[in-house]
Order: C-alpha cells, then sequence, then structure tokens
C-alpha cells in the first residue's frame, strides 16, 4: 500500500517506518525543514530502541522516504495518517490546529486534483470525540469534485515510547473508528501483517475510538496516581508498597502492570490527555471527579522527594547554598530521549530555584534537556550542569536522586558511589534499590512507599558512614520525613 504520514515525530516516525518494515511504500511529511533534512540524510531525530534497524532498511531499499511538501506525499496515497500534536491549550483542552490545520491543506489539494482518487484519511493523533467529523468538515469545505472520495478514520496509536517499535510492529490491539466499509477494508488490509499473532482488530464507531484513546490513558494514569497515594500511606503507617503490589497485582481483576510507585507519571500523553478528558467533560456540563484527583495528586507526587531533601540539606531559610545534588535521569521513563513533563525537571527546578548546584546524568536524555532549558530557562541562584556519567554526577554530592529507572542505575558499584560523595544520601524517586542493601552499603536512603530497615547514619564530624555498631536508627518522621541525627 502507499502511505503518507503527517507529522515526523514520535508517533509518526515510529509508524511510518514500521509500516515501511512490512513493505509498505510510505513517505513521510514534516514542516520542520531541519528535521526533514536530517531523516534525508539517515540520521534519525529520535531515541528509541530498534528504530535504526528498520530506519536504514527503509531508506536503503526505498520503502520511507522524507519531504516536506505534502502534495507530494498526498498524490500517490492511499492512506495518509495525522500523525500530528496535539498539545494543551491555555484551558486544558487538546489543541487542534495542527490537525485541523493539515485538514484544510488537504481539502485543498484534493478539491485541486480530484484524479488523485479515494484516500482513507487518518486520525492517528490522540484527539477528543468528533475531531473525525472536524476533520471530515475541514476537507469537505473546500467543495470537493464530484469524483473526489475520502473517508475519515479514528486509529488511536498506543505504543509507549522507548518500546514504540515493540508496540507498533505487535499491538495488543488495533482499534479503527470508522462507519464506512470501504475505510474499514483497506485499515484492516493494512493492518493484518500486525496482528498475526491473533491480537484483535476491534471495529467501532469513530466516537467510540477517540474516546477509547482518552479511556485508555486516564485509566492507566488513575491506576498510577491510586498506587501512588497507596505508596504515600505505606510510609506514614510502615507498610511497604511492594509487597503491596505483589498481594493485590497477582489478582488478574488488577493485573501486575503500572503498579509502581514513584515520583509521578509524566511524558507527552498522560498529563494532557487527562486534563483534555477532564475539560471534554466539563464542556459536556459533567464534572470528571476523578480525573481532577489524579491530576492534583500527580503534580504533588512529583515533588514529594523535595520535603525530605529540605529536611536534610537545607538551612533554616529553607536555602540549598552550597549544597551539591546529583540527579540520575532526566527523561521521563526509561529508553526514551523525551523529558516532556518529566518528574526530574521539577525536582531540578525547584532545587536550583533554592539555591542548589546540581550535577545530572542521563543516558540519552542530556541533550533534550539542554534544550527544555534553553526556552523555559531554569530560575534561582543555584546552577545546573550535566555530567559525563552517573559516577560522575554522584561524585562530591550531598545527596543523590533517581528520578528515571534507566537499567544502569539498577546496579552500580555502590561503594563507589558512596566513597565518592560528599555525604552518602540517597532518596530513590523510582524505588530501583533494596533498602536493606543501600543500608548495608552505608547509604542513608528513603525511597517511595517503602521503610528503610536499620538507617545509616552518618558522624557528625566527618560525614563518613558510621560503624555498623554504631548504627543507630535513622529518623523517618510521620508523615515520611527523613532526618539526619
Ligand atoms: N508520543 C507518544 O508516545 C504518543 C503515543 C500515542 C499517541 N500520541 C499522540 O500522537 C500525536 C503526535 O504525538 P508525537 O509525540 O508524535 O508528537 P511530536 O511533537 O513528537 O511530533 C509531531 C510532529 O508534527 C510536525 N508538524 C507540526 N505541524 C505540522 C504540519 N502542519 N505539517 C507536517 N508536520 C507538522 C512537528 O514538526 C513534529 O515533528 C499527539 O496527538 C499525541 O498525543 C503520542
Ligand atoms: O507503574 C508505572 C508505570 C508508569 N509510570 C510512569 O508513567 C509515565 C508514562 O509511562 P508509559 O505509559 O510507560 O509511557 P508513555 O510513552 O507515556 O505511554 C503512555 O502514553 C502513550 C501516549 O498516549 C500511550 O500510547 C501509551 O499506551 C501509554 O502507556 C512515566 O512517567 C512512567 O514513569 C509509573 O510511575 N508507574
Amino acid at each position: 500500500m502507499n502511505i503518507a504520514v503527517i507529522g515526523t515525530g514520535y508517533v509518526g516516525l515510529v509508524g511510518g517506518t514500521c509500516f515501511a518494515e512490512m513493505g509498505n511504500q510510505v513517505t513521510c511529511v514534516d514542516i520542520d525543514v531541519d528535521k526533514v533534512t536530517t531523516l534525508q540524510n539517515g540520521r534519525l531525530t529520535i531515541y528509541e530502541p530498534g528504530l535504526e534497524v528498520f530506519f536504514e532498511r527503509g531508506i536503503r531499499e526505498n520503502r520511507l522516504t522524507f519531504t516536506t511538501d505534502l502534495a507530494d506525499a498526498l498524490e500517490p496515497a492511499d492512506v495518509v495518517f495525522l500523525a500530528l500534536p496535539t498539545p494543551p491549550a491555555e484551558d486544558g483542552s487538546a489543541d487542534l490546529q495542527y490537525v485541523l490545520g493539515v485538514a484544510d491543506h488537504i481539502g485543498q489539494l484534493l478539491a485541486a486534483n480530484p484524479h488523485w482518487g479515494y484516500k482513507v484519511l487518518v486520525d492517528k493523533s490522540t484527539v477528543p470525540v468528533g475531531t473525525a467529523a472536524r476533520v471530515t468538515a475541514a476537507v469537505e469545505a473546500h467543495g470537493l469534485a464530484s469524483g473526489v472520495h475520502f473517508d475519515v478514520v479514528s486509529n488511536p496509536e498506543f505504543l509507549r515510547e522507548g518500546a514504540a517499535v515493540e508496540d507498533f510492529m505487535k499491538p495488543e490491539r488495533v482499534v479503527i473508528g470508522t462507519s464506512s466499509p470501504r475505510a474499514a477494508e483497506t485499515m484492516h488490509r493494512l493492518y493484518q501483517p500486525f496482528v498475526r499473532s491473533g491480537n484483535p482488530i476491534i471495529l467501532m464507531d469513530e466516537a467510540s475510538a477517540e474516546m477509547t484513546k482518552y479511556a485508555a490513558n486516564a485509566l492507566l494514569a488513575t491506576k498510577i496516581t491510586f498506587m501512588n497515594e497507596i505508596a504515600n500511606l505505606c510510609d506514614r503507617v510502615g507498610a511497604d508498597v511492594d509487597h503491596v503490589r505483589r498481594g493485590i497485582g497477582t489478582d488478574s481483576r488488577i493485573g501486575p502492570k503500572f503498579l509502581y510507585a514513584g515520583i509521578g507519571f509524566g511524558g507527552s500523553c498522560f498529563p494532557k490527555d487527562v486534563q483534555a478528558l477532564h475539560r471534554t467533560a466539563r464542556e459536556e456540563g459533567y464534572e470528571f471527579r476523578i480525573l481532577k484527583s489524579v491530576l492534583d495528586v500527580n503534580e504533588d507526587q512529583k515533588k514529594t522527594l523535595v520535603p525530605p531533601v529540605l529536611d536534610t540539606l537545607a538551612d533554616a531559610r529553607g536555602r540549598l547554598d552550597g549544597r551539591r545534588i546529583a540527579v540520575w535521569g532526566l527523561a521521563f521513563k526509561p529508553h526514551t530521549d523525551d523529558v516532556r513533563e518529566a518528574p526530574a525537571h521539577v525536582l531540578i527546578r525547584e532545587f536550583v530555584s533554592r539555591g542548589a548546584e546540581v550535577v545530572a546524568f542521563d543516558p540519552e536524555a542530556i541533550e533534550t534537556t539542554r534544550a527544555t532549558f534553553a526556552r523555559e530557562p531554569l530560575a534561582g541562584t543555584g546552577t545546573l550542569r550535566y555530567a559525563e556519567s552517573a559516577y560522575a554526577a554522584a561524585s562530591g554530592a550531598d545527596a543523590l536522586i533517581v528520578a528515571t529507572e534507566w537499567p544502569e542505575f539498577r546496579r552500580p558499584d555502590l561503594g563507589r558511589v558512596r566513597e565518592s560523595m560528599r555525604t552518602p544520601l540517597v532518596f530513590d524517586g523510582r524505588n530501583v534499590f533494596e533498602p536493606a542493601q543501600m543500608v548495608e552499603a552505608g547509604f542513608a536512603y528513603r525511597s517511595i512507599g517503602r521503610p528503610t530497615p536499620e538507617a545509616c547514619t552518618l558522624d557528625a564530624e566527618t560525614s563518613a558512614p558510621l560503624a555498623p555498631e554504631a548504627l543507630s536508627s535513622f529518623t523517618i518522621s510521620e508523615t515520611g520525613v527523613l532526618t539526619l541525627p
């Protein structure tokens, strides 16, 4: 099949590359000239595991091309994917300017070229209920000549960043929203090779498909948030959220996934999609109360490590001047360079505003972080610099924060980390370490929703870990605040 993908970001580039890998002829379109030039030169613009091999093969075998010219891609296409941004507008609703702008342009081109034949236009972006109808109206507004046939389909995307290629190549399900049998048949043919393992292609109307995407993300965000609140309570009552997770995750009605407590969800999807669904409900006169709570709790959760850090390191005015804080992890999750809504950034802003010297390391997301803070500068008297390795970031630090659970952070040489730190204080926002192991290794340790056993204390003079026989219990107050003696 001949496919055009409009918008060559995380979804468009992964989707286009994977469609090409499956033998389709794909043209990816973007208005960002630098991005298109980079891709035309055979270089990827995002980091996504497994993408490079398919990308290089697609280009080498001439099944994958890139252009800034929409007409070039549209003319031969049987199926046209709109993989455009839908960022939050000021009121939280999804901003449809990119989607409707491109629909309008497609309408112009189809009206001027009725001989281009039947097209299936696919909303791949996450868009509110009613958008398929609005895209149809935007295309038809150009008074299409008779003989121009098109259908608009809602085909939401469920891929996760960091596992995007795997998710796209073997989706657990494909949702197709259309009332046109002809479009349904085309979409079915296109996706059949991706669901050979027997996973379903689920056909429904456009509105239900649009709602399915928001419902999925909102439920997942709610599940995480629920566990974060359970963790916050575990901290207060002395229970261990990891045990609770295993205890409930084995109930098949609950399932083991998405039950990991931490410093909140980030990314380009959950925050904006929960907000947009909340907004849609409000526009319909319905107050979707759970969603409001999810958003509020998540904002607080991103800062859950701030009070314990301040309690241990700040002066009486809450200042962190002269303190060095290492941050491991900048991406909103592992295996991606995406830093949109990353909890690490919230913490960095907070520490820098209080005068700290922050030293950060991430295996993939330093450049994207640099770009973000260049666009939206940090405020305050502190500083941020980037280290070349996790060890270099920790060296000389008064505290280490783990903000993203990259595999390489899970099994470092703990002795080396401890020796190099000024004070061996670890705040683990993703529960990557075993509390007992950290204590044994001589760290003062705090994680999310898990009690720290026999905690380590520091020698007031030298800041060195005390000998095991001198260890006295490290104080964690009722509110979960950790204090050095
Ligand atoms: N990122 C994800 O994991 C993910 C997963 C599922 C669904 N989605 C949804 O998919 C959509 C796209 O998300 P993304 O993360 O790929 O966005 P992105 O910001 O990474 O990419 C969007 C691309 O569209 C391009 N663009 C903007 N206007 C254009 C125009 N007029 N013509 C051509 N190109 C244009 C931009 O230059 C950019 O390259 C959003 O609605 C998002 O909610 C994202
Ligand atoms: O148990 C968990 C699972 C995830 N997270 C956090 O949740 C966020 C989102 O993670 P994930 O869902 O894995 O990544 P995304 O790439 O944002 O993917 C989500 O958003 C995409 C865009 O809509 C959808 O396509 C995916 O199905 C949906 O999982 C990240 O900050 C994670 O750290 C947790 O805190 N605990």
